[in-house]
Formats: C-alpha cells, sequence, structure tokens
C-alpha cells in the first residue's frame, strides 16, 4: 500500500474527507457550495482566491476548497492538490462554447499524480437553461469532450445540477461519500 493510500485511509477512519471544487470562472462553483449550504445564492462574486467550508454529512466531515476558476489563478490551482478525497469538475451547460477550454483544463489534472484515486465528480450545472429534451444530448456532449469513458484513475460520476433550483443539488454529498466509503471498503 502507498503512503498516499495510507493517509486516505486514515483519513476516512476519522470521517474526514477533503473535496476540491474546481472548474472555469463563472461555471457556478461557488453557487453550487452556496446551495449546498442552503445559503442564499444570489449575491455571488467571482473567487479571487478560495473559499472552504465545512460540511457534516452521513458521519462524515467534509472540507470542501471552492477555488476560484479565473485564468490568472488556475495557476495556484496545483497548492490544494496534496491529499484530495474527491474532485468536483464544475461545467456551465449554458456555456458550451467553452466546453474545450474546460477540457484543456481538465485534461491537465487528469495527468496529476497527486490527484490519482481520488473520487471525480462532473457537475453539469445551469441545467435549469437547458430545455429538458436537451438535457440528455448536452451530458452525452459533455461525457464525450471530456473523454470521460477513457478515465481510469478515478470512479467517476457526472450530475446535471442547478446551483439556482437546486436539482440535484442534494445528492452531490451523498455521492462524495458513498464513493469514498466504498474506496474504503475495497482499500
Ligand atoms: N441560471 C443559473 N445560473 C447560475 C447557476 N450557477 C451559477 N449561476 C450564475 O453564474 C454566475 C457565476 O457563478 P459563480 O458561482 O460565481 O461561479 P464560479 O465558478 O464560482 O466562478 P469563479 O469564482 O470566478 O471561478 C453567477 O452569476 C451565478 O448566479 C445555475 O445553476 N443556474
Ligand atoms: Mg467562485
Amino acid at each position: 500500500m502507498g503512503l498516499l493510500s495510507i493517509i486516505r485511509k486514515q483519513k476516512l477512519k476519522e470521517h474526514e474527507l477533503r473535496v476540491l471544487v474546481l472548474g472555469l470562472d463563472g461555471g457556478g462553483k461557488t453557487s453550487v457550495v452556496t446551495k449546498i449550504l442552503h445559503e442564499d445564492t444570489s449575491q455571488i462574486a467571482p473567487t479571487m482566491g478560495f473559499n472552504i467550508s465545512t460540511i457534516h454529512h452521513s458521519n462524515f466531515t467534509l472540507n470542501v476548497w471552492d477555488i476560484g476558476g479565473q485564468s490568472t489563478i488556475r495557476a495556484f490551482w496545483d497548492n490544494y492538490f496534496m491529499n484530495c478525497d474527491c474532485l468536483v469538475w464544475c461545467i456551465d451547460a449554458n456555456s458550451l462554447e467553452r466546453l474545450q477550454e474546460s477540457f484543456s483544463e481538465f485534461r491537465k489534472l487528469m495527468d496529476e499524480e497527486r490527484l490519482v484515486g481520488s473520487g471525480l465528480l462532473i457537475l453539469v450545472n445551469k441545467i435549469d437553461l437547458v430545455p429538458t429534451n436537451e438535457i440528455e444530448t448536452t451530458v452525452q456532449l459533455i461525457r464525450k469532450t471530456l473523454k470521460i469513458d477513457e478515465i481510469t484513475n478515478h470512479n467517476v460520476g457526472i450530475l446535471p445540477v442547478s446551483a439556482i433550483t437546486g436539482k440535484n443539488i442534494d445528492r452531490i454529498l451523498d455521492w462524495i461519500v458513498s464513493e469514498a466509503s466504498e474506496r474504503l471498503y475495497i482499500l
């Protein structure tokens, strides 16, 4: 068992998880976390550094790091990679013209050794702005563009959500905790 696995296993025993929320600027990372916290999402400004929130869910304590996604801040993302239990990658379903840019940043993370083995949850956010009959094709397009089916280093989940309507927001923590619990079980 490698050192990283030992650290992860120890943290899981303590029921503490480190969650990293990343994605392009304006994708809705801070809004999603704010909605999870049941707080007001109407006055959210771009994140210039990071926000950290401690959330208790299903016997776990999640330390959620929401980092700013503007291109000038992306250079600092790697300061947060260590000991990450779950990477949440946030995509703006209403700005598919930025999907390639999202993929090019995402691909760098998939090459990142420090993130190997963490859970990976892809949020297709702003789904309230996608017509209902286009949701499935939008999710499929994102799966294909991000080459999700080729990812072997992570357990992957993909969830259409809305930080504004709250759609599927309650499933985010459930997914993170259940993925981490399953991993603990097989370690
Ligand atoms: N319609 C809709 N708007 C959303 C949703 N989530 C976020 N927004 C809006 O998108 C804008 C950007 O949201 P933020 O939460 O600041 O995005 P961010 O990813 O944290 O951005 P950075 O901090 O710059 O990286 C805000 O105007 C939000 O109100 C959503 O699910 N639906
Ligand atoms: Mg933000």
